[in-house]
């Protein structure tokens, strides 16, 4: 069957057809009519057809690069064909999870536009003379065609071309399967299929809605997206799930950049060059990645040495191990600067740390880590964004009970999420709820008895601290006085940490 495209696109030809005739044929005219008879067999060409066609190939000139507009338009008729067109193609996408459709060969679609009507046409151009070609099908010469009425000629070139291009473009973000990379030791770049970093889908269901934060700071966050973030918080107060729901929010990847194995600043510049846009470059702990304090970093060798070693196990890390990190702060600083410089807004940076307070002031620095979250222990209206969904309430008459008790104690939003989760097939949600509201008790009093006992271990200090200097007052030639004065600690400023301290 003939379409209303092919029909236009036929008369089209005929009509171009003419127009070469009169071309060729006016120098059989005299010379002072040629003019009339060109100027003529236009303007009747503009009367048989009234209708303007612009295509959109493929590929441009060199073959190399497929068209984005080419794309973009696929993309965007592929929603206006599913609801038009009797034939088209279905594609699989993101991990066999959706189809998506196109236009078939020489399919014809119609599109509306502020009340006007355009066509579009996939046509095919095959040469008659096949040459060999690395690519396949690289004879045919694929392209769109837009045909729409003269009279619209600026409404259609214009916004019309560009909504459909961003439409388009829109898609493409949509359709795209995320990914989340972690980088590969160096050791392994080279040889046969390698990379730099390696990838899985990224599938987290984390979202905002899903969150479990105070709204308005949410609703912040979502309004006005940084370049640079700075989470920090307790284990378990949802920095990585903060990190996740970003990503599901922007349509962006997740580049999971380990620090502590990137052997040096050149390491960390190829990493980097590596990664595309439309990206949150995340780096967990900063603190122990950089050895910014060293605390953390000894902490966890000391723990690791506690741990049994198989002699394979012991051999890789004293093999490893020694090799350490010589990755820079201001190296590190100088390669985000320079990525942002590069892409601008389509690149985020995430820091996070449980210790905020230990980080150098350069890497916290406003205006490169624009934005520092502070992620908390589970208040009220954390839980509530917990409680539906895990236990898929809005409300419950035990809310009552649980509103007061999340301020009280310093659980955090993971603890609560584990508390709140059906143990077994039978808990109902009034169970679940109870369950909570044990935990949260004694986390209460377990909170209680820790003050408590601390209150007992300022007090035995202070006394001690008293007699001594009671004693020293008493006795001028004492060490301990010399001791005390050239110390001379003011006891209120004393943190329960430092005197407990000078207790041990
Ligand atoms: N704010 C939150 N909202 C929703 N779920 C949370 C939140 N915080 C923690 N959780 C739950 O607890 C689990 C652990 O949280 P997450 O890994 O995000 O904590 P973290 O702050 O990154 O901890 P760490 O400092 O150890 O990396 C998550 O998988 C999630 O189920
Ligand atoms: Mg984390």
């Amino acid at each position: 069957m003939v379409t209303t495209g092919e029909l236009w696109a036929t008369l089209g030809s005929v009509m171009a057809s003419v127009m070469f005739a009169s071309a060729i044929f006016k120098q059989y005219f005299p010379y002072q009519l040629q003019g009339y008879v060109e100027k003529y067999s236009q303007k009747l060409f503009r009367i048989l057809y009234p209708y303007i066609e612009m295509t959109f190939h493929e590929f441009s000139g060199d073959r190399l690069k497929r068209s984005e507009a080419f794309s973009a338009i696929q993309n965007y008729l592929s929603t206006t064909a599913s609801l038009h067109a009797t034939r088209f193609k279905a594609d699989v996408v993101k991990d066999s999870q959706s189809i998506v459709l196109s236009m078939d060969d020489r399919q014809e679609v119609t599109d509306e536009f502020k009340g006007i009507k355009v066509w579009w046409v996939l046509g095919k151009n095959i040469p008659k003379t096949q040459s060999f070609s690395f690519y396949p099908a690289t004879g045919e010469k694929r392209y769109y065609r837009l045909t729409f009425h003269k009279s619209h000629r600026e409404l259609i070139t214009g916004p019309y071309v560009n909504h459909v291009l961003a439409g388009g473009k829109a898609i493409t973000v949509k359709n795209r399967q995320r990914k989340l990379y972690s980088n590969n030791p160096s050791k392994n770049w080279y040889g046969w299929r390698s990379t730099k970093w390696s990838h899985v889908f990224f599938e987290h269901p984390a979202t905002f809605d899903t969150l479990a934060m105070e709204t308005k700071k949410k609703e912040e966050i979502k309004k006005d997206l940084k370049k640079g973030y700075l989470l920090y918080g307790p284990p378990g107060t949802g920095k990585s799930t903060m990190i996740a729901a970003m990503a599901n929010f922007l349509n962006y990847d997740v580049y999971d950049l380990e620090l502590t194995t990137v052997q040096d600043n050149s390491e960390l510049r190829s990493l980097l060059i590596d990664t595309s846009s439309k990206s949150i470059l995340v780096i967990e702990d900063i603190d122990c990645s950089l050895d910014l304090t060293g605390q953390r970093e000894k902490k966890k060798e000391k723990d690791e040495d506690k741990e049994e070693k198989n002699p394979i196990e012991k051999k890789e890390k004293e093999d490893g191990g020694s090799k350490k990190s010589k990755v820079t702060l201001s190296g590190l600083l100088n390669f985000i600067d320079g990525l942002w410089s590069a892409s601008g807004e389509e690149r985020i940076i995430v820091f996070t740390t449980n210790y905020v307070d230990k980080l150098d002031p350069a890497l916290i620095r406003r205006g490169r880590m624009d934005k520092h979250i502070e992620m908390s222990y589970c208040c009220f209206e954390a839980f509530k964004v917990l409680a539906k969904n895990y236990l898929d309430i809005d409300s419950h008459e035990l809310y009552a009970v649980i509103e007061s008790m999340p301020a009280e104690t310093n659980m955090t939003p993971a603890d609560v999420a584990e508390n709140l989760m059906p143990k077994c097939d039978e808990d109902d949600t009034e169970t679940c709820l109870k369950n909570l509201i044990e935990a949260l008790k004694a986390a209460k009093e377990e909170a209680i008895k820790k003050t408590e006992e601390e209150a007992r271990k300022f007090s035995r200090i202070e006394n001690r601290y008293r007699k001594s200097k009671f004693s020293s007052t008493s006795n001028p030639t004492s060490k301990t006085h010399n001791n005390l004065h050239t110390q001379t600690i003011p006891t209120q400023n004393l943190s329960m940490e430092s005197l407990g301290c000078l207790v041990l």
